[in-house]
């Protein structure tokens, strides 16, 4: 069914046309392309200079757009004398006349591939004119040009010196000013995937908080299959103390469920298991000899089957069973190693039969409500009822908590669409994952769940052995550091460290090596990458069509984007289109702030807004130009949008390119 809307568009454009002989297009005609491509509604053009319309490229732009799309559409040209330095287009809905709105795939691919010169459309959507149906393959495309040399810095962990060369250089800018400079003068301040640090006996004091929070830690995990309350209440005041001290940088707090996990028992010491060895699984208490150990969970005996092979560790070590008794599960040690306490027991290819959300796990999540976590990770999710069910229990307690499901359970696989449907996020939990099914899917899996996410609007993070190895050795591997290069090239929004800061030896450096390789990989990715239909997610929404033109506009232009949010949903939207400069979000919620942390090239900005749009415009580029992230004379792209209107009409959109 074709969507018909209603609303009539008033565009216009304050600015000082330069009329181009080298077929290249200035900021207007981007502007009107940009309006009249999708919007094709009646559209005035005021110029101060008519030879600008009369170009070639102009015109063929402005007929092929409003005759391909609008037949009934009109245009006037007026020349006009304006040299204002601000190019402002105003988008008007309103229900007093009526006009088709043209979204069709096929129009816009008649509108993309009639385009020329080429270049103007490869520089505006470069991945729709190359984009497959079902991204299956990398499709990203990726210049191995040099970044700016500003923007590397040094991929060894040793070199510290060079790290520290550098934040000396970031700290200078603490000068610059004398607003709080947290995140700006760290080295975090262009990275646009984020970094989740999971915090354990490695990390969980004062100073090491601040410390990774500086070495570009922007959410803090608690993994409630380990610790206790008393415990994770430590961390979580410790990251809010972080919080209310660090003016300009905040750290999200994320509780991760232990959800039906299935372990080994507590060991006095470590087992060594060797091939062809026998070994026992037992359903009884607290055993745990050379030769059996306890299983955490009485429906063990009936999950498995003789012939199941058993994965301990993920994987690190198998068994496959060979008898069954009552109480009892015997096996034959394929894969040899040692076996230490609470290690993880998956079946390949078998979920247990245990409801996702656990009563040990409505305890924790009661205690994320009670101490306001920004993000629950919601362990071994098979379906969307579940999600529905933390949701509506969320809303009874008037609970502000995204949910994040966690892709790690052989079950979810066939619901992958209807779960992440439901949820606020996906994390391809690659540990569990790889367990529960086999290992060469988790490559596939991954690049899918973040193709899934990236079409819905929703976040993803890619979590487990990401730097393993730095778990006992300062530097990585060079498959891991490929590894991080791959998930960001992928788009996720954020990479996570497990083991590697929570009982890791080197917590620090592997944040560092984390930004490092991430900024890097970030440096050759040319163009933002839409996924291929994520505007079917949003279309009947204004703001789904300034996010995405504003990211048009913010690409061609090269300028970041500027947006001003209350519940963070504006700047999440821009975030999945991906615009090649940073999206600074500000925002008058400490909560907003905080949750943004996880979110693709956002940088959130608390700031207290004015009753006056203007005042507050000036105020923020001037924060922004204090703090050296815009520089005097630079261009932005401010964006007005978003479900909530600040200072704007319901009906009323902007995006306005500011000189500042
Ligand atoms: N709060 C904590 N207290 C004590 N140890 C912890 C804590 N959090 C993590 N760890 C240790 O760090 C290791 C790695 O953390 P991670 O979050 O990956 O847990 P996991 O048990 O390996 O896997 P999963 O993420 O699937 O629960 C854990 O196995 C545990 O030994
Ligand atoms: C993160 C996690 O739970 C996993 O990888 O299994």
């Amino acid at each position: 069914m074709s969507v018909y809307k209603e609303y009539s568009l008033l565009m216009y454009i304050f600015c000082n046309n330069t009329h181009h002989d080298d077929g290249q297009f200035d900021r207007n005609e981007v502007v009107l392309y940009v309006f009249c491509r999708v919007l094709g509604s009646p559209t005035l053009y005021l110029s101060h200079d008519l030879t600008s319309v009369q170009h070639n490229s102009t015109f063929f732009i402005f007929f092929s757009t409003l005759l391909s799309f609008v037949p009934s559409a009109y245009c006037i040209f007026l020349s006009l004398s304006l040299s204002a330095k601000m190019s402002q287009v105003v988008a008007t809905r309103s229900f007093h006349s009526s006009l088709t709105r043209p979204t069709s795939g096929s129009a816009h691919h008649r509108l993309l591939t009639s385009l020329k010169p080429p270049t103007f459309a490869s520089k505006v959507c470069p991945q729709q004119r190359n984009a497959p149906s079902k991204v299956r393959y990398p499709s990203c495309r990726v210049n191995a040009r040099k970044s700016a040399p500003a923007e590397v810095v040094p991929v060894s962990p040793e070199d510290d010196s060079k790290i520290e060369e550098e934040l000396q250089q970031l700290r200078g800018m603490q000068l610059l000013g004398d607003t709080a400079v947290g995140m700006w003068s760290k080295p975090t301040f262009r990275r646009k995937t984020k970094i989740v640090c999971t915090i354990g006996p490695s990390t969980n004091t004062r100073e090491m908080i601040w410390k990774l929070a500086e070495a570009g830690m922007n959410v803090a995990r608690m993994n409630m299959s380990h610790g206790d309350h008393a415990s994770h209440q430590k961390v979580i005041d410790l990251v809010k103390e972080y919080n209310a001290q660090s003016k300009d940088n905040a750290i999200a707090i994320m509780l991760d469920t232990k959800g039906p996990e299935v372990r080994s028992g507590d060991l006095p010491q470590p087992i060594v298991l060797t091939p062809g060895q026998e070994f026992t699984f037992t359903i009884r208490r607290g055993v745990g000899t050379a030769d059996c150990v306890s299983v955490n969970y009485d429906d063990f005996v009936n999950d498995v089957e003789v012939g199941d092979m058993l994965l301990v560790d993920g994987g690190m070590m198998s068994l496959v069973v060979k008898s069954k008794t009552g109480d009892s599960v015997k096996c034959e040690v394929v894969d040899g190693g040692e076996l230490k306490s609470r290690r993880h027991l998956n079946v390949r290819g078998k979920s247990a039969t245990l409801p996702s959300i656990t009563e040990k796990d409505w305890d924790d999540i009661k205690f994320g409500v009670d101490n306001k976590v920004d993000f629950y990770a919601v362990s071994f999710v098979k379906d969307a009822q579940v999600v529905h069910e933390l949701k509506n229990y969320l809303k009874s307690c008037d609970a502000d908590i995204h949910v994040i499901v966690k892709i790690e359970s052989a079950d979810s696989i066939p619901n992958l669409h209807s779960i992440i449907t439901a949820s606020d996020g996906a994390m391809v939990a690659r540990g569990d994952l790889g367990a529960e099914l086999p290992i060469e899917e988790v490559p596939l899996l991954q690049e899918e769940i973040i193709s899934i996410c990236r079409s819905m609007g929703k976040a993803v993070i890619v979590a487990t052995n990401m730097l393993e190895s730095m778990i006992v050795h300062p530097t990585p591997t060079r498959a891991e550091v490929s590894d991080i290069a791959i998930a960001v090239r992928e788009g996720s929004d954020a990479i996570m460290l497990s083991g590697e800061t929570a009982h890791g030896k080197f917590p620090l450096k592997a944040v560092k090596v984390m930004h490092t390789v991430a900024l890097r990989t970030e440096a050759t990715i040319t163009d933002g990458r839409l996924p291929p239909n994520i505007g079917n997610v949003f279309k009947n929404h204004m703001s789904e069509m300034f996010a995405y033109h504003a990211t048009m506009m913010s690409n061609t232009l090269g300028t970041s984007t500027v947006v001003f949010t209350r519940s963070g949903f504006m700047a999440i939207l821009l975030s999945h289109y991906r615009p090649s400069g940073t999206i600074f979000a500000f925002t008058d919620q400490k909560r907003t702030q905080q949750r943004l942390a996880l979110y693709q090239g956002v940088c959130p900005i608390y700031m207290e807004f004015s009753k006056d749009a203007e005042e507050t415009f000036t105020r923020a580029l001037d924060l922004l130009q204090k703090l050296g992230m815009v520089k005097a004379g630079e261009e932005v792209a401010l964006v007005q949008s978003g479900k909530q209107p600040i200072w704007r009409f319901q009906s009323t959109h902007n995006i306005q390119v500011r000189t500042v």
